[in-house]
């Protein structure tokens, strides 16, 4: 039977170690966090950046916060300006909430990336390690399109497993997966509802300095 007054979220499902909450956001929760993030994205405009090898990544970034993550031939980093010159925008209320609710830890976090996944984007296995101090969680939150998110170990050998990451969803690594290789494989563009254009938007929180 459904219970139309149970607002417990599901119980979260373990992927390699890395904690995923299902339908975490309802839709009006994603509808408010999107006005917010579109509001980032006037202020520090969505940008296709080079790794350090030269390559273009598919995938459009901006960030807010005190310190943003980009890359170019000098290196992956966290700087404290936009390419425009100007600072970061504040990461928006609505994303710090899922931080407080979910990370486990105490201090908020100084970095937002906020990633856009157009028609065919995906993103390669990678460790987040361009953190000062790796001991603090990322917490990844799934707007959009849904996205086929791969987990592995701490070396790029290492068996992986896979699931599709819904809109709504909330994964976060901590504790042993922190440095889980991890990549998106693809999207399926256009099949989610919350983002009339198409598309998928990642937005992970973390403590860089
Ligand atoms: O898009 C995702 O779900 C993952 C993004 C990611 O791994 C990153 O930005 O470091
Ligand atoms: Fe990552």
């Amino acid at each position: 039977m459904v219970d139309l007054f149970d607002t417990e979220p599901d119980a979260p499902v373990d992927l390699n170690g890395v904690t995923i909450w299902s339908g975490w956001l309802d839709d009006a929760a994603q509808s408010a966090m999107l006005a917010e993030l579109r509001d980032v994205a006037r202020a520090a405009p969505l940008r296709q950046y080079e790794t350090p090898g030269g390559q273009k990544m598919s995938v459009r970034m901006t960030a807010a916060g005190e310190v943003g993550w980009v890359t170019d031939k000098a290196g992956y980093r966290y700087a404290p300006c936009h390419a425009d010159g100007g600072a970061w925008p504040d990461i928006p209320a609505s994303v710090l909430a899922v931080w407080r609710a979910v990370s486990g830890v105490d201090r908020d976090p100084d970095s937002c990336l906020v990633n856009f996944y157009g028609e065919g984007a995906k993103m390669g296995l990678h460790q987040d390690k361009d953190e000062a101090d790796p001991r603090w969680p990322v917490v990844s939150i799934s707007l959009g399109d849904p996205g086929l998110f791969r987990v592995g170990g701490h070396s790029r050998k290492d068996p992986t497993k896979s699931r599709w990451l819904n809109s709504g969803d909330v994964a976060v690594l901590a504790g042993e997966a922190r440095l889980a290789f991890h990549g998106i494989d693809r999207i399926k563009f256009g099949e989610g509802e919350v983002l009339p254009e198409g598309g998928r938007i990642n937005v992970t929180l973390r403590v860089a300095q």
